[in-house]
């Protein structure tokens, strides 16, 4: 093969439940992860060297710490083929927005990079070895909709009816996922946090498809400490509701705020009143659930 190319997608957290912080710094997590139609794209050409260009928004390195190249390097080494590849990103999903676009990035490399060397890594050491670059990489891989315990790299696809419509408020500048998680056990100093379960209310509306309930059953642990470091998203999270948003929450580790509407037509119209209060940089609409890393 000469050079490939993987679309890959953002996720949003339909429940991000929270456990206490385990020894090795991670907290166990009840994570119901969403893959959304925002995709970055990852092409992959025969090159003498490891070499990484990006396409589309500022904010992402252009060396070892991307997490493509991280990723690349990790499946080269694990192969023991040399890693010759030159690697690059178009970049739609939002950098540091709580959406993964970091670890959909190394999961498009894995795919990529496998298909380029010919490789022929099974589907569950690509899961493995995404798990070792970062937490939310496994379901960058997976895609459709699953539940992650762990520290949400262990995971159970989950059966949802139909698809639902998103409306995404970015935000300008991310937030770092560290501080989010270190702002939320500093919030609970007086509280320790108990163990999450999945929401059994949440798992009734993926089953019944209706938006209404999903709207209503979307919760994240994160958010009060994405607000604590970032408070004009309280403001953002109130415009969705006032413009008629079936459910709104933070996504992941924030700061981007995601906003359900009842059908397709219903997001369209919220996207636009949505960017129209200003509160946003950019106001995109997306669906779920859509596969993940996929070569084109
Ligand atoms: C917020 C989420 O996006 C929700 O899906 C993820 O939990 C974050 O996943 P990620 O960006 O892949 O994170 P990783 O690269 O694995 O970890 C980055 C840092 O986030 C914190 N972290 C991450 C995952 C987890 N279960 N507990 C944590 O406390 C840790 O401080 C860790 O050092
Ligand atoms: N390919 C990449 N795309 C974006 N950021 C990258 C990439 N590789 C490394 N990074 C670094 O990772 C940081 C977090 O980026 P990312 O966009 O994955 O955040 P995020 O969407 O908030 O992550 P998550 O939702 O998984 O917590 C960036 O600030 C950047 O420094």
């Amino acid at each position: 093969m000469t050079v490939t190319t993987v679309r890959v997608p953002a996720k949003v957290n339909l429940q991000l439940g929270v456990g206490p912080v385990r020894d090795d710094g991670y907290h166990d997590l009840v994570n119901v992860f969403h893959a959304v139609s925002l995709f970055d794209e990852v092409t992959a050409t025969p090159a003498a060297t490891l070499t990484i260009t990006v396409e589309g928004p500022a904010g992402v390195p252009v060396g070892p710490d991307n997490l493509a190249v991280r990723a690349a390097r990790l499946l080269a080494s694990h192969a023991g083929v040399e890693p010759r590849v030159a690697l690059h990103i178009r970049k739609d999903i939002p950098v540091a927005g709580g959406m993964a676009g970091g670890s959909a990035d190394a999961a498009a490399a894995l795919v990529a990079c496998d298909a380029l060397w010919g490789t022929g890594m099974s589907r569950e050491t690509l899961l493995e070895l995404g798990a070792r670059i970062g937490s939310d990489v496994p379901f960058a891989l997976l895609g459709g909709t699953a539940v992650g315990l762990g520290r949400g790299e262990r995971l159970t696809p989950v059966e949802a009816v139909g698809e639902f419509h998103w409306v995404f408020g970015y935000a300008d500048g991310g937030l770092s996922t560290p501080a989010v998680y270190a702002e939320c056990d500093r919030l609970r100093t007086d509280a320790p946090a108990a163990w999450p379960v999945v929401s059994d209310d949440l798992m009734a509306a993926l089953k019944t498809g209706d938006p209404l309930a999903l709207g209503r059953a979307l919760t994240n642990d994160l958010q009060p400490a994405a607000l604590s470091l970032r408070p004009s998203l309280a403001a953002a999270l109130a415009a969705g509701v006032e413009s008629g948003a079936v459910g709104s929450l933070v996504s992941g580790s924030g700061p981007t705020c995601a906003f359900l509407a009842s059908s397709s037509a219903h997001a369209a119209a919220l996207g636009k009143t949505l960017s129209g209060t200003g509160r946003f940089s950019a106001v995109r609409q997306a669906r779920g659930p859509v596969s993940g890393a996929v070569l084109i």
